[in-house]
This record gives structure tokens, C-alpha cells and sequence, in this order.
């Protein structure tokens, strides 16, 4: 940086008031010629340091919009757990759930309660106290270190559970087969039936099965009110998953987001088709034989946009249908495993009478099945308990529930 210059001297003359007339004149106007020159140098630099003024106030903007950005694009989402006194708290990260003890800035600590949510930096310094708003984000993801499914608790669907393990499970358990072999494992998978069919479940057992963290989001979390929230999330979501890899991501209701475009052409769609691209191009730019697997989840498969099926995106589809006899009994099977079951219950009689049922209703089924006994009085569920479980949900369900299932997805 250059220094400022130095002042002028101040030019000093003594004029001697015995000297003659004209030479007292002369001697003025030297001392006057003088200060002009001075004057001129000066004003001269004023100029100067006026310019430099404004240098330097651009570069303290361009310096606080560069502070900005880096303090807005490394900022971690932390609950405050405790506050300890002295400008310290204990703050709890999420999604890895760490505690750290931290300092918080005066301008801070004297809001900072514990329960608070806040925005941390990589030292783990406050930078602010998040309003309902910015909270969205750290909501819209649900992030589960090993989930508590197996294959064993989902009923009816073998055939899909191969071949979600063949595509998901195995190229990370074993990605040698795959360079063996030198073919790519899909990209990602995308399962597609009727609502409570165990699609949730079975992203679920595959994140158990290969011990992979699962983060799962829904697609109408996707669509947001502001430009570029939309985006950003998806950009969070991978960030996150490469963070606590192996992982599977999880997108429930992918049509919220991918649905065929409509010949409307309001400020709403083009966010949802700029979140769908951002997905997109995550997709394209991901490494195929990496540790983060993708799965889907639609009930809408008739409407999504076909740009999302296409090769290397989500390119193995899986159907996931409402359970047939043999796969109603078995999730009945499933569901009743902890209860205590009387020897007469006919499961197979339950099983035909419960034509249409999804896993879903067939668990709410037994849990009813459970409150008739209570109601009884008794701690042994009969059969008859199932038979009124049925009958009431019918009458409650004869409009919607029950038929619901197969309403939306044709
Ligand atoms: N095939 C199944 N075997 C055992 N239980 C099931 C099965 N399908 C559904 N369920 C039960 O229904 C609940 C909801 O299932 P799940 O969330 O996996 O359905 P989904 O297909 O993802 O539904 P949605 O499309 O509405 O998200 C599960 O927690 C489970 O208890």
C-alpha cells in the first residue's frame, strides 16, 4: 500500500517592517506567491487521498462480500445444548451429533439460550442464531446412522429385495465385482408402487445392511419458496452424504420435483425445474462406483419426467406393488412377531379377507387387532380381535383409506 505523502513545508517569511515601502511589497508578494504554490500542492493531494479513499472502500466491500461467502458456505447447523456461563456453551452438531464446548461472542451471548438452534463455523464458533426459516433446511433431512430395518421385517416383496441388494447393496459391499466385471453399477434406483408398500423400508434395510448412514429427504421438502432454496438443499444433501459416506441418499416423493413439465410457464415451475437439474447434474457428476448409493421413491410413476429415467440417473426401475395373499400373510406374520398371538388366529383367513391392503393397513390392522384385546380385557389377541379390527376399519376407511391406495397410482 503506498503512504501518504508528506505535507508541504508551510513557507515562513519574516518581513522586516523598517524596510522601504516597495521592498516590503516585493517580499509580500514572494511570501504570497509562495502559499499559492503550496495552496496548489495541497489541494493537489487532497485529491489524491480522496481517490485512495475510494480504492480502499472497495476493497473493504469486495473483502466483506468475500467474508460473507466464506462464512455462509462453511456453516454447520448446531443446536445449543447448555449454556455454560462466561460467553461458553455446549453445542451439538447435527447430523454427527457431536459435543463441543464453545465461546460465543458478546454480541451473541446475551441471546443464546439453550434449544436454540444456531449456525456454527468449522471452529465451532456461533456466527448466528437461526430464525424458523434458515431452520428448514437442517429439518428437511432425516439422518439416521444404521436404521433399526432388516430384510426379515419386510413382507412380500423377495423378488424387489433382490434386486435392491443386486443394485444397491452389493456395489458397496462389493465394488470389485463390478471393475471385474467393467461394467458400472446403476446410478441410481428408483421404486415406484402404491403408498405403505415398504419402499421406505427397504432404503431403510439397505442402509442397515451395508452399515451406511441414511439421509433421507422428501421431494416436497424440495420445493421452496425462495429461488435457489430448492438447489441449494440438493447441493446440501450430497455435501452431507459425501461427508458421512458409505451413505444412502433417500429422495421420497421424487415427483414433487420431477414431474413432466406443464406448458405454464410461472416463476414456481421454473424453481422446481432448476432443483430438478441441480439433482441432475449431482447425478451426472457422481462417481458410479462410489460410496453414496441413490434410491427414489415415487406413488406417481405415470406422471415424472422422463429426463430423470434416462441412463445414469435413475436408470433401474423397481416396482414395489401391493402385496398379493402369500405377501399380506407374511407381513402379518411380521407384524404380529412381538404380540401375543392366541394359537386360532387363522392367519391365512386374514390374509384372503384383506384383499387390497397395503403393508401399511396391514400394521394398523394388527396394532387395532392389539386395542380390541385391551378392550377385552384380555393380554392374548384372538382371532375375533383381528375379525373387529377389520370390520371397524372398513366402516371408518369404506371411503377413503382403504381405497386410497390404489387411487393415485394407476
Ligand atoms: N412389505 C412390507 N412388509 C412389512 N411392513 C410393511 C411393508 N410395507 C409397509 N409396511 C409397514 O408400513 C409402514 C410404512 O411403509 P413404508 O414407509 O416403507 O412405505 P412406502 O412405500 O415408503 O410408503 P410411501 O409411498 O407412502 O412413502 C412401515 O413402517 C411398515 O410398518
Amino acid at each position: 500500500m503506498s503512504r501518504s505523502p508528506s505535507l508541504p513545508e508551510r513557507p515562513h517569511r519574516d518581513i522586516d517592517p523598517d524596510l522601504p515601502d516597495d521592498e516590503r511589497l516585493e517580499a509580500l508578494r514572494g511570501h504570497y506567491t509562495e502559499l499559492v504554490d503550496v495552496n496548489a500542492q495541497l489541494e493537489e493531494q487532497l485529491e489524491d487521498t480522496d481517490e485512495r479513499r475510494e480504492d480502499l472502500r472497495e476493497r473493504v466491500d469486495r473483502v466483506e462480500r468475500e467474508n460473507e461467502t466464506l462464512k455462509s458456505s462453511s456453516l454447520y447447523i448446531a443446536s445449543v445444548e447448555d449454556v455454560v456461563g462466561d460467553g461458553e456453551v455446549v453445542v451439538k452438531q447435527h447430523g454427527n451429533n457431536q459435543e463441543v464446548l464453545t465461546e460465543v461472542s458478546p454480541r451473541i451471548a446475551e441471546r443464546v439460550e439453550a434449544g436454540d438452534r444456531v449456525a456454527v463455523n468449522d471452529s465451532f464458533s456461533i456466527q448466528s442464531i437461526l430464525d424458523t426459516e434458515t431452520d428448514a433446511r437442517a429439518q428437511a433431512m432425516e439422518i439416521t446412522d444404521r436404521p433399526a430395518v432388516s430384510y426379515e421385517d419386510i413382507g412380500g416383496i423377495d423378488d424387489q429385495i433382490r434386486e435392491v441388494r443386486e443394485a444397491v447393496e452389493q456395489p458397496l459391499t462389493q465394488p470389485e465385482r463390478f471393475e471385474e466385471v467393467g461394467i458400472d453399477p446403476p446410478s441410481g434406483v428408483l421404486l415406484h408402487g402404491p403408498p405403505g408398500t415398504g419402499k421406505t423400508m427397504l432404503a431403510k434395510a439397505v442402509a442397515n445392511q451395508t452399515d451406511a448412514t441414511f439421509i433421507k429427504m422428501a421431494g416436497s421438502e424440495l420445493v421452496r419458496k425462495f429461488i435457489g432454496e430448492g438447489s441449494r438443499l440438493v447441493r446440501d444433501l450430497f455435501e452431507l452424504a459425501r461427508e458421512r459416506e458409505p451413505a444412502i441418499i433417500f429422495i421420497d416423493e421424487i415427483d414433487a420435483v420431477a414431474t413432466t413439465r406443464t406448458e405454464s410457464k410461472t416463476s414456481g415451475d421454473a424453481e422446481v425445474q432448476r432443483t430438478m437439474m441441480q439433482l441432475l447434474s449431482e447425478m451426472d457428476g457422481f462417481e458410479a462406483r462410489g460410496e453414496i448409493r441413490i434410491i427414489a421413491a415415487t406413488n406417481r410413476f405415470d406422471m415424472l419426467d422422463r429426463a430423470i429415467l434416462r441412463p445414469g440417473r435413475f436408470d433401474r426401475l423397481i416396482e414395489v406393488p401391493e402385496p398379493d395373499r402369500d405377501g399380506r400373510e407374511q407381513i402379518l406374520k411380521i407384524h404380529t412377531r412381538g404380540m401375543n398371538v392366541a394359537d386360532g388366529v387363522d392367519f391365512a383367513d386374514l390374509a384372503d379377507e384383506t384383499g387390497g391392503y397395503s403393508g401399511a393397513e396391514i400394521e394398523s390392522l394388527a396394532t387395532e387387532a392389539g386395542m380390541f384385546a385391551i378392550r377385552h380385557d384380555r393380554d392374548e389377541v384372538h382371532h375375533e380381535d383381528f375379525v373387529d379390527a377389520f370390520d371397524k376399519i372398513e366402516t371408518d376407511d369404506s371411503s377413503d383409506v382403504i381405497s386410497s391406495a390404489g387411487y393415485f397410482y394407476q
